[in-house]
């Protein structure tokens, strides 16, 4: 190791992230969703704005981050493709596409939506990726994304289309993510579909269910199936696939749970075990990190905690447009519930302007598309930008608030 790259070692050594939220200056309080729903009867509920206290301390950008939270599996597929290893190479793929959903066990809160041009950006160096995300587009509501890792790219636009059915919301993610290794390989899919349910009685949750097909360009695509939810499921979370090589046969299996671990064997052995699906001759691919041990009523993971944290340092070099300035969700973070509530208000007051300024042409400031069903592809420049702190054509979209 020469000396820069002794220094380079040393700054990962000293990279502290927080493990805690601070401790909440008000005291946190009771609110049914059923009280503000009696409140709007009749009313459109996706478009009924809730108070604060419904909402958690991350915008939908950093919780696009939180899909990236295992991001090693993606490192460990680049590593297997290169030695030529095109199976273990898809298989690591697949676990990522399971493992982001594991964050979503338990959350109960709604992400902030973020104004037209927010942006997020997440520099984490140890594990070796760098992440960025706008708010491009506010009818419909689209957040772009482009993230860098250790030999390969990842990027992709989310367009949620919901359906509302009384006691439950249906989402259904548009968007196609793209994998992009730096040899070429690539890989395509799209996420599969989340329903929340028991928005009027009983405790809110959330499942995943449905197919995702994992299409890559050379030897290999993999078939994912999120089970659908039954009733007094004993097995409920399950996920279960296939690898297919280009001719069509079966070279893997995989099973497991979203909240929990991704296994695989090679052939189709596992689910040839017939009544219930056994993991016993499987490999380990992925298992979930332990949660922190203070949860808080928001389940955050400790990955997730870590995603809104300012540090005075950090604080100098963003934009004025990202997520951690945003001062609602400051003050949610903090405990400060009544002033996080008025900011709310003005803020999306001016949410409501922005379907007017897309209409007078405003375009996003670091993703492009080609045409109207195209994905968003980040144009480049932002990490340039932030090393002159050139900030100069972002919007003041928090307006002139000052926080301290
Ligand atoms: C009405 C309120 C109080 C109920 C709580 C709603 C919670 C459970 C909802 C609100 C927004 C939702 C998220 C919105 C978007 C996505 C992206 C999708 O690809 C996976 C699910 C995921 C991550 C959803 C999980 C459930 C979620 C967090």
């Amino acid at each position: 190791m020469d000396e820069g790259q002794l220094n380079y070692q040393n700054m990962l050594l000293h990279i502290k992230r927080r493990t805690k939220l601070p401790k909440p200056i008000e005291r946190e309080k009771g609110v049914s969703l059923w009280s503000i729903i009696k409140d709007n009867v009749g009313k459109d509920l996706t478009r009924v704005c809730l108070p604060v206290y419904f909402n958690e301390p991350l915008s939908s950008l950093q919780k696009c981050f939180e899909d990236l939270e295992y991001s090693y599996l993606l490192d460990q597929a680049y590593e297997h493709g290169k030695k030529g290893n095109g199976l273990m190479r898809i298989l690591n793929v697949a676990a990522f596409a399971v493992s982001g959903y594991s964050s979503c066990d338990g959350r109960l809160c709604k992400p902030f939506n973020p104004l037209l041009g927010e942006t997020y950006e997440a520099d984490y160096p140890e594990k070796g990726v760098r992440f960025f995300a706008e708010k491009v587009s506010h009818h419909p509501m689209l957040i772009a994304c482009h993230c860098e890792g250790r030999g390969w790219k990842f990027w992709g636009d989310s367009n949620l289309r919901s359906k509302f059915r009384g006691q439950s919301i249906q989402l259904d993610p548009l968007g196609v993510l793209t994998l992009e290794f730096d040899d070429g390989e690539i890989f395509h899919w799209s996420k599969v579909t989340t329903t929340i349910y028991n928005l009027i009685l009983g405790k809110v949750y959330c499942n995943h269910h449905g197919t995702m097909n994992i299409l890559g360009n050379r030897q290999y695509s993999c078939k994912l199936k999120f089970k659908e939810q039954s009733l007094l499921d004993r097995n409920p979370h399950q996920v279960l696939g296939f690898v297919e090589d280009i001719n069509g046969s079966k070279v893997a299996t995989l099973v497991g749970k979203w909240d929990d671990s991704m296994y695989f064997s090679f052939g189709d052995e596992i689910l040839k075990t017939k009544s219930s699906v056994s993991t016993d001759n499987a490999n380990l691919l992925w298992k979930r990190n332990k949660p922190p041990t203070d949860p808080t009523r928001y389940n955050l993971t400790s990955f997730a905690i870590t995603l809104n944290e300012l540090t005075s340092e950090l604080k100098e070099k963003l934009p004025p447009t990202d997520s951690r300035l945003r001062p609602d969700q400051r003050y949610l973070e903090n405990g400060e519930y009544e002033k996080a509530n008025a900011e709310k208000l003005r803020l999306e007051k001016r949410q409501r302007m922005s379907r007017k300024l897309q209409e007078n042409g405003w375009k996003p400031r670091w993703f492009q598309r080609d045409s109207e069903d195209a994905t968003f592809c980040y144009t480049g420049g932002y990490w340039e930008a932030r090393e002159q702190q050139k900030w100069d054509d972002c919007m003041d979209i928090f307006g002139e608030y000052s926080m301290n």
